[in-house]
């Protein structure tokens, strides 16, 4: 099978290079060769490529900075992600793609399924909302993994962030009134090779796999925590001795609105494919 992988320099992207080794041949592009931005490089890649399978975890990641350059975040989260699908149609290939716990607004205080109403807070989570809604229209074989809060040992995120500015200060304020699931950059990759060598093996054995399986699933760790408990946990598994001190929402300013409880049910994934790690678990493995 050819695979073709966007966003091989992200977090989630750097680990699928890994983890997909074993389904093919895997064709990783990064922004120099297809530009999420230049539809018309997307649509010329795709159609040199001709892949069976898309693999698109690159994004416009950057939430408060979505606020003021919507039209990017949008042509990267949703026009671009929807002309893949449309070019996958015309291949008769199948995607995979990833969207985000706020495209859910968070107002009630309950682990949100698939199929619950989405209600999208910031331009961000409008822009991945559009993407999976591209997806989904073009009438394609395809997984969409909604997942949350991504850290790693490499890349830009949250983890990382907390690990500098707690060796640089004495203090940190954090957040403690916004609810979530952290999860490891790799346990999504992993769990996407798991799920596609599942389709890989059943397809060719005759199933008609991806007329089963394909539509929206919540990939995040189990449990929950606030950003102030996963500072908290990240600062002690670090041995670092920086105080950490919670705050209201209100008290961290930002340009975009984040919801307050945007935790996720992974009940569907769980139950169709495997196993996830609880968020601290995978967080002590991360950082072993
Ligand atoms: N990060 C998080 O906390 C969460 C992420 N997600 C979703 O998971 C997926 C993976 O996210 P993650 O790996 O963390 O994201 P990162 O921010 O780590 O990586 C984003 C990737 O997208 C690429 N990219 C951005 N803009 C463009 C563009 N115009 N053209 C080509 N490539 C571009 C980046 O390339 P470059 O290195 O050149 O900038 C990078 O490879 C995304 O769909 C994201 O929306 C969902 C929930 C939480
Ligand atoms: C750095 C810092 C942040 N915060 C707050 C700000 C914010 O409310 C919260 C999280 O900060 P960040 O900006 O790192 O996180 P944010 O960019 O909102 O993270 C999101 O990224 C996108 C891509 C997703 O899809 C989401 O699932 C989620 O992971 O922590 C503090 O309270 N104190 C601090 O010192
Ligand atoms: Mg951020």
């Amino acid at each position: 099978m050819k695979i073709l992988l966007t966003g091989s320099t992200g977090q989630v992207g750097y680990e699928l290079a890994r983890s997909l080794q074993g389904l093919g041949e895997v064709v990783a592009v990064d922004r120099n060769v297809m530009d999420l931005s230049n539809l018309d490089q997307v649509r010329d890649v795709i159609r040199t490529v001709r892949p069976q399978l898309i693999v698109n975890p690159a994004a416009y990641t950057a939430v408060d900075k979505a606020e003021s350059e919507p039209e990017l975040a949008y042509r990267v989260n949703a026009e671009a992600p929807g002309l893949m699908a449309q070019e996958a149609k015309l291949l008769g290939a199948a995607m995979v793609h990833y969207s985000t716990d706020y495209v859910f607004d968070g107002s009630d205080p309950s682990p949100r399924g698939e199929d619950d109403a989405t209600g999208p807070l910031n331009v961000y989570g409008a822009s991945k909302l559009a993407g999976e809604q591209a997806i989904a229209a073009a009438g394609i074989d395809h997984l969409i993994f909604r997942t949350s809060w991504v850290y790693g040992m490499r890349g830009k995120n949250f983890l990382l962030t907390m690990m500098r500015l707690a060796k640089e200060r004495e203090e940190l304020k954090v957040v403690a009134d916004q609810h979530g699931a952290p999860t490891w950059s790799r346990t999504i990759a992993d769990t996407t090779a798991l799920v596609l060598a599942q389709a890989q093996a059943q397809t060719q054995a005759g199933a008609d796999w991806w007329s089963q399986n394909s539509g929206v699933y919540h990939l995040s760790a189990q449990g929950q925590t606030t950003w102030f408990e996963f500072t908290q946990a990240i600062v002690e598994a670090a041995g670092l001795s920086c105080r950490v001190l919670p705050i209201g929402s209100a008290e961290y300013p930002t340009p975009a609105r984040r919801p307050q409880y945007s935790v996720m049910s992974s009940e569907r994934l769980v139950s169709h494919f495997c196993h996830l790690p609880d968020w601290k678990q995978a967080l002590h493995l991360c950082m072993g």
